[in-house]
């Protein structure tokens, strides 16, 4: 690590998954959101790798192995996790997992029933492939902020913790880039070391 650059670059895959965002008939979003909210949520210097596919489940698990091989440490998808028939993003993410986590799902699960009645309509799942942590997140664009920074009272307090808290360390434990978060978006937490 160099004086120049304190913190460690990061590789960072963000996929929406939309056949109406994909084929133009609306704006897409999704990716947006996803480069907006990490930017502010992460110190570090971020490279994305992105991508805007339609809800075909041989697509999206492609896509994800690509960026697991372009050296991402994180890939965040969103969309295609509810259970309309064209929903499959759940079963790419598995078809191309090493391990299953299935803490963030649930979590995220929770954290959105402090927003919406139907967050249990959401399937999504996140799962370790080589050296990368893969989550899904919902498609409808404030649900990203919503999932990954969790819910604040009023005067900024955490109400629940948003699931972005367990990322950084879940990332060293498969030997990715120290990620360092900005606290007042969301606070990375590690164990203290013995
Ligand atoms: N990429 C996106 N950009 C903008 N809005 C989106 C996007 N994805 C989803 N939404 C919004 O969130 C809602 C729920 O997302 P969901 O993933 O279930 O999409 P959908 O209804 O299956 O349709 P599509 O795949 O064509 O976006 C959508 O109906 C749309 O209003
Ligand atoms: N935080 C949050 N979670 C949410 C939502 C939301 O608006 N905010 N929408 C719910 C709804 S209405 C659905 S159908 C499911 C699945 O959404 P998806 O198919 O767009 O991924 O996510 C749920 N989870």
């Amino acid at each position: 690590m160099s004086e120049s650059t304190p913190h460690d670059a990061v590789r960072i895959g963000i996929v929406s998954i939309s056949d109406r965002a994909s084929s133009g008939i609306y704006e897409d979003k999704g990716l947006p959101a996803l480069r907006e909210w990490l930017g502010k949520a992460l110190k570090n210097p971020i490279t994305f790798e992105e991508r805007l596919i339609p809800d075909e489940q041989a697509t999206i698990s492609q896509a994800l192995i690509e960026l697991v091989d372009t050296g991402c440490a994180l890939v965040l998808t969103t969309g295609g996790t509810g259970p309309a028939k064209r929903d499959v993003t759940p079963e790419a993410t598995l078809a191309v997992a090493h391990k299953e986590m299935p803490g963030f799902g649930e979590q995220m699960r929770q954290i959105s029933l402090a927003f919406v009645p139907t967050a249990i309509l959401s399937r999504q799942v996140a799962v370790i492939r080589d050296n990368c942590l893969i989550i899904n997140l919902p498609g409808q664009p404030k649900a990203i902020a919503e999932t990954l920074e969790g819910a604040k009272n009023a005067d900024g307090s955490v109400r629940v913790n948003g699931i972005f808290a367990a990322v950084p360390y879940c990332i060293d434990l498969i030997g990715g880039p120290y990620l360092e978060t900005n606290d007042e978006v969301v606070k990375g937490w590690r164990p203290k070391k013995k």
